[in-house]
């Protein structure tokens, strides 16, 4: 029997709640299938760097390069600045691993009622494709004459052309697989003539490879706009990795809930392990109540199954989770309802199970 060896972090805030929720639902798929998990739990956050100074270990990556996955929560605790917790944690993970691919899939998910009067389910179903290793997360800059008058501080981005070449040709294939093959590139090359420049002539470079894909440029704040006013006009889209991350979670905002939309950080070349975490972050307004929505976790580990290769049991966990959206009874807080994670988690095991004995009967 096959087992995957797979990395927990749940880091900071709610990452403590969905994380082990999403660890629940693996295993409940395992249960029945031909395959296992080896979980290894990694305790690192914001406790961790309360006791050892540090997000994670120096040499923490060592402990995770030979896992095939990596389940991830969120890096942010309200006592330590967000600088800190960001780059000590999430970054140095995504950045140490090269994970040069963010891939963030939105839909309006059953039972879901998403704010967009005039948008039906079938009117809005995207996939983000966010540049993960440099850009406006370069972490280039510094500071001089700190707390004097005179005071500077800059923040680089820094793109270079092997780096947007990888991620316009992972978004291009993206697009291709997709019925619609349908992309659009996000850029903001009037304001920024010199990167965003580069990005646009990569993007038609690299368009001439996909000649079945259609495609498109948006600059990023009138994409925000098609975002809510024309859903329909849209299916791939590649950004810059803060662009995407801002358009990310108003994609989720418009889906219904920033707490169901799942990611991907992906090594494509697979030369490291990949990361699978909700695109939310630590939720300081709920932590600690068992009120977080784990659907975003949940959908993440859909994610992680399909990329170790495990396509039925995906299908099985994404139609466990469908079922169970469908169910306003089990709507978390975020969407308007009462359920709590454990609620929750529980629904989705007993229609992974019930699912599964389905599935052989058949
Ligand atoms: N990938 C990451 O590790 C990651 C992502 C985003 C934010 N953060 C960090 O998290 C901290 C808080 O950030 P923020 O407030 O901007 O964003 P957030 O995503 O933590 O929360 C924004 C709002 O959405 C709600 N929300 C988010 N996820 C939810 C869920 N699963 N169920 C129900 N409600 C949910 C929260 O309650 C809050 O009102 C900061 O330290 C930030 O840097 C980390
Ligand atoms: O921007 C980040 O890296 C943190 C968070 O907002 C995310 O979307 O992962
Ligand atoms: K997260
Ligand atoms: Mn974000």
């Amino acid at each position: 029997m096959k087992t995957y060896k797979i990395a927990c972090i749940p880091g900071d805030g709610i990452g403590k709640e969905v994380v082990p929720a999403g660890q629940t639902v693996l295993e409940a798929l395992a249960a029945s299938s031909s395959f296992t998990f080896d979980f290894e739990n990694f305790g690192w956050g914001g406790d961790w760097f309360r006791a050892h100074g540090e997000m994670m270990p120096q040499d923490g990556l060592d402990a995770l390069r030979d896992k095939d996955a990596i389940l991830f929560g969120s890096a942010g605790d309200p006592h330590i600045p967000d600088h800190i917790t960001l780059w000590g944690l999430r970054l140095k993970i995504c950045q140490g691993f090269d994970q040069y691919a963010n891939v963030r899939p939105t839909r309006i998910l059953p039972g879901i009622d998403g704010p967009l009067k005039r948008c039906t389910p079938e009117q809005l179903d995207w996939v983000i494709v966010r540049e993960n290793s440099e850009g406006e997360y370069s972490g280039v800059g510094g500071r001089v004459h700190q707390g004097h008058p005179i005071e500077a501080a800059t923040d680089l981005s820094m793109m270079t052309r092997a780096g947007v070449e990888r991620i316009m040709r992972f978004a291009f294939k993206l697009a291709q697989s997709r019925p619609r093959k349908l992309l659009t590139v996000v850029t903001k090359s009037n304001a920024q003539r010199h990167a965003m420049v580069m990005w646009d002539e990569i993007a038609v470079e690299i368009a001439k490879e996909f000649p079945d894909v259609t495609w498109d440029k948006e600059l990023v704040d009138a994409a925000t706009a098609r975002m809510v006013n024309r859903p329909a006009t849209l299916d791939t889209l590649v950004a810059t990795n803060l662009h995407a991350d801002i358009l990310s979670d108003l994609a989720a905002a418009l889906a219904g809930s920033l707490g169901i939309a799942p990611t991907g950080n992906i090594d494509p070349e697979r030369r490291y392990p990949s990361m699978f975490e909700p695109i939310h972050g630590s939720a300081f307004d709920i932590m600690g109540k068992g009120l977080a929505n784990p659907v975003g976790t949940f959908w993440s580990c859909v994610m992680l199954l399909e990329h170790l290769g495990e396509a039925a049991a995906a299908k099985t966990l994404m139609d466990a989770i469908e079922q169970v959206t469908a169910d306003p009874s089990l709507h978390t807080g975020d969407l308007g309802g009462k359920a709590t994670t454990d609620q929750v988690t529980q629904a989705v095991c007993e229609r992974i199970t019930s699912g599964l004995a389905q599935r052989k009967a058949a």
